[in-house]
């Protein structure tokens, strides 16, 4: 269909190519709006036609694409067609019915964002992440985590050993340094039985901590355009190019795929007998299909495992500690229950002992609840059958997701959602609320966080030392930490979450 009198110029192919191409978008916009299965949920016509509408908030804008979600829930009601093929509910009592244990895949678009695409968070389908996750779960456990409480009493002592250097030598410390310092070093731990020490550094130098920040910056990229993850590993400069702080992502891929190569090399010696030791001996065992012990896969789930393992205990930390010494109320209340259970400062409670704790357990459950730890969405897609919500039916293969973020800050569930305030978790019970089923921050189901004991024993261990311990008084302003940005973890409006303080002993 070449103009007439214009076939031979490149005008005329031009403005041919042009047409069709305004052509097939006017085709399916016109689908997308009447005719598509998502055609009669609410939302915003663009955001039904067009992926360009979230682009542009999460690319252009600075991943703020969530806040724009919210503003759609309160235009549209608690379901909306928020782009073209997904489907997001703002409703905590239907939280549960989403992510639960049955057959459900994850997004494959959503599973780039992790930047390992061997690993068990980014095997999309049901089937295969099962039996994947199956070899991850048992070192996890709680009885796991028991067994390895020792890694994090011990560790717990050296961040409460720096602080106690800065409160002799005056000087003020990053309390997010140190907690991101002490996750890793756990993690590592956990993982390879070898501590990556960065609380033994002077300078904590978190190799860790810089490449999850580089690989978080590209996140909402690597959604739009999946062809970047196959290209991290062959060009990483172009990628490094794109977002220069990306670097220590690279260095961190090599360091754990060198440490996959000598697991996979000591397993083809190993005989094989005995249950497993470590986690890399697990993934190489001779009864798990050759196919899947792979370095791509080990250094995968390694990656993932520390990535996971660091960033997000360290901000439910890092906030926590923030709110905690901002409110005299708040730190004396918590103060007089801990002295009560650690009559000295030497006492050496279990996780166990400290979850008896009502107080402490309050605040460790808002300190959750504040900490933005994964702000970033997480679709579930029901293969084979329809999900209803109230008079509307999801057709099946519809990524619905529900943003855990959103139902932290969901001023029904939780009145005064910005206020930290530890109290409400005491008084829901009185007042015969179930408020534990509104704390969403592992996410729920088959495909929920596999660390959750680990990050629980830290938070409970490190609040009980710190307090116990210190007196903080912070530099940092609320304003700094309000989390306004989402890069799978939230951010404020500065590009790292920031907060320092001044250490004195405990009055
Ligand atoms: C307070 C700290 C943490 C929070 C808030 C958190 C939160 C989450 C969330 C929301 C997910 C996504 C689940 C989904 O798709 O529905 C997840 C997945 C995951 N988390 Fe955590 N996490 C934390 C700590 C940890 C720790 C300490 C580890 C240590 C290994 C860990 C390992 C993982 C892994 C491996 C996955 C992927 C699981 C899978 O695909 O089966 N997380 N986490």
């Amino acid at each position: 269909m070449i103009i007439q009198g214009l076939e031979n110029s490149p005008w005329g192919i031009a403005w041919t190519v042009i047409t069709i191409f305004i052509v097939s978008i006017a085709t399916r916009s016109v689908y997308r709006l009447y005719f598509h299965p998502l055609s009669k949920f609410p939302g915003p016509k663009l955001t039904a036609i067009t992926h360009l509408y979230e682009f542009y908030y999460d690319c252009i804008q600075s991943g703020q694409f969530l806040w724009e979600i919210a503003r759609m829930h309160e235009q549209y009601g608690p379901i909306v067609r928020i782009n073209p093929r997904e489907i997001h509910i703002m409703d905590p009592h239907f939280f549960h019915q989403i992510y639960h244990t049955g057959v459900q895949n994850r997004d494959p678009y959503m599973v780039n964002i992790s930047t390992a695409p061997q690993s068990t968070f980014s095997t999309a389908e049901y089937g295969p992440h099962k039996s994947r996750r199956g070899i991850l779960n048992p070192f996890f456990s709680r009885q796991s985590v028991f067994k390895l409480e020792d890694i994090v009493h011990e560790k717990v002592a050296k961040v409460i050993q720096r602080l106690e250097n800065a409160r002799r030598d005056k000087s003020a410390v990053f309390v997010d340094e140190i907690f991101a310092a002490l996750t890793a070093d756990i993690i590592s731990d956990y993982v390879y039985g070898k501590s990556l020490d960065i609380l033994g550094d002077k300078e904590l130098q978190n190799t860790l901590r810089e490449a999850l920040i580089g690989g978080a910056s590209l996140c909402h990229l690597l959604r739009f355009f999946p062809i970047l993850v196959k290209l991290l590993d062959p060009i990483p400069s172009v990628v490094q190019w794109l977002s220069p702080i990306t670097k220590g992502l690279f260095d961190m891929k090599r360091d754990v795929e060198l440490q996959s190569r000598e697991a996979i090399e000591r397993s083809i010696h190993s005989d094989n007998s005995g249950p497993a030791r470590t986690i890399y001996e697990a993934m190489t065992d001779k009864s798990v299909p050759a196919a899947e012990r792979t370095v791509e896969r080990l250094r995968d789930d390694g990656l993932i495992m520390l990535a996971a393992g660091t960033e997000t205990t360290a901000r439910v930390l890092t906030m926590g500690a923030f709110y905690i010494y901002r409110d005299e109320g708040i730190l004396q209340s918590l103060r007089e229950e801990l002295i009560g259970a650690m009559p000295t400062i030497d006492t050496k409670l279990t996780w166990t002992q400290l979850e008896k704790l009502p107080y402490l357990s309050a605040v460790v459950k808002e300190s959750l609840r504040l900490s933005g730890s994964i702000t970033i969405r997480q679709p579930r897609i029901f293969p084979t059958k329809a999900l209803a919500y109230k008079d509307y039916t999801i057709p099946p293969g519809t990524p619905v997701s529900q943003s855990i973020h959103l139902v932290h800050m969901n001023p029904n569930v939780f009145p005064n959602p910005e206020v930290f305030d530890p109290t409400r978790w005491l008084q829901s019970p009185e007042d015969g609320i179930r408020l534990d089923r509104f704390l969403v921050s592992f996410s729920g189901g088959s495909m929920n966080c596999l660390g959750l004991n680990l990050a629980y024993c830290e938070i409970y261990h490190m609040f009980a030392k710190l307090v116990r311990h210190f007196d903080l008084r912070h530099l940092t302003e609320p304003e700094d930490i309000k989390i306004t940005r989402d890069f799978i973890v939230g951010l404020p409006d500065a590009d790292e979450l920031k907060v320092q303080s001044y250490v004195s002993n405990a009055i």
